[in-house]
């Protein structure tokens, strides 16, 4: 393994929700450096609200969420940022108007760095490399996507929180999503927290899994042989 190890993410006790509206209740959950866990459920169950509050985009209301040992609770993104968190979120993440280039830079604080992470991830996603000025909202849904991960790549994350980055894509962009993962834990040893619907997917790129339903943790393993059918009963109505 090269370059920074992941980070350890420890979730205790964390609640967190909207106005009057209460939707994580009670998570805990330890991810160890290097570790990659699923987070599966049905529509609606928190999962992205959970990763939100990770992230400080929705508050703590209770609980405590730790990364390397530290609390989150009062850092700004840009401290996050700074401890290697890295995150690919569902909605809405790119800047249609601007180039592949332009929304890469945007993740880095100075273009200084700009070589060594562009060839990173072109590392990952060749395509990008011959399509810098294109601008982002001409790519395709599948290419949207590789670009939103290459995005959350670029700085080295070592804590990477993914949201249903596979949601609506073709089986070869699911395969070239799963494979960039995977290089990522084999090279920097990447910690991910990946929030999914997609069983095959998750299965292939999480050593752990943990269901949430109406923001409780309902049921949690390792991805072993009983993983598919225990996921399967929470995911199926
Ligand atoms: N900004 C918001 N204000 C109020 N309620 C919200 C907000 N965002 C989400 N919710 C509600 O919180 C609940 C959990 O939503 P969340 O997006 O966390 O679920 P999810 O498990 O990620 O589902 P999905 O797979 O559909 O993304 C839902 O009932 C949703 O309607």
């Amino acid at each position: 393994m090269t370059g920074a190890a992941g980070a350890g993410l420890v979730l205790t006790e964390v609640s967190s929700g909207y106005g009057a509206v209460s939707i994580v209740r009670g998570v805990s959950l330890a991810i160890r450096p290097g570790e990659s866990v699923a987070l599966l459920g049905k529509n609606g169950m928190g999962k992205t609200t959970l990763l939100k509050t990770i992230l400080g985009l929705v508050g703590l209301r209770s609980g405590a969420i730790a990364i390397d040992g530290r609390s989150v609770a009062d850092l700004s993104p840009a401290k996050l940022v700074a401890l290697g968190v890295g995150y690919a979120p569902q909605e809405q993440p790119l800047f249609q108007d601007l180039s592949i280039r332009d929304n890469l830079r945007l993740a880095l604080a100075s273009d200084r760095l700009l070589p060594e992470a562009l060839a990173r991830v072109f590392g990952h996603f060749p395509f990008l490399k011959d399509r810098l000025s294109q601008r982002a909202g001409t790519l395709s849904g599948g290419e949207q996507k590789m670009l939103i991960l290459a995005r959350a790549l670029m700085l080295r994350p070592r804590l990477l929180l993914i949201d249903e980055i596979s949601e609506g894509l073709q089986p070869s962009v699911v395969d070239r999503i799963a494979a960039a993962l995977a290089a990522e834990r084999v090279a920097n040893g990447t910690t991910m927290l990946i929030v999914e619907q997609n069983l095959d997917f998750a299965l292939r790129v999480a050593n752990r899994w943990a269901a949430l339903k109406l923001g409780e943790i309902d049921d949690e393993g390792p991805v072993d042989g009983d993983a598919r059918a225990r996921i399967l009963r929470h995911l199926s109505v």
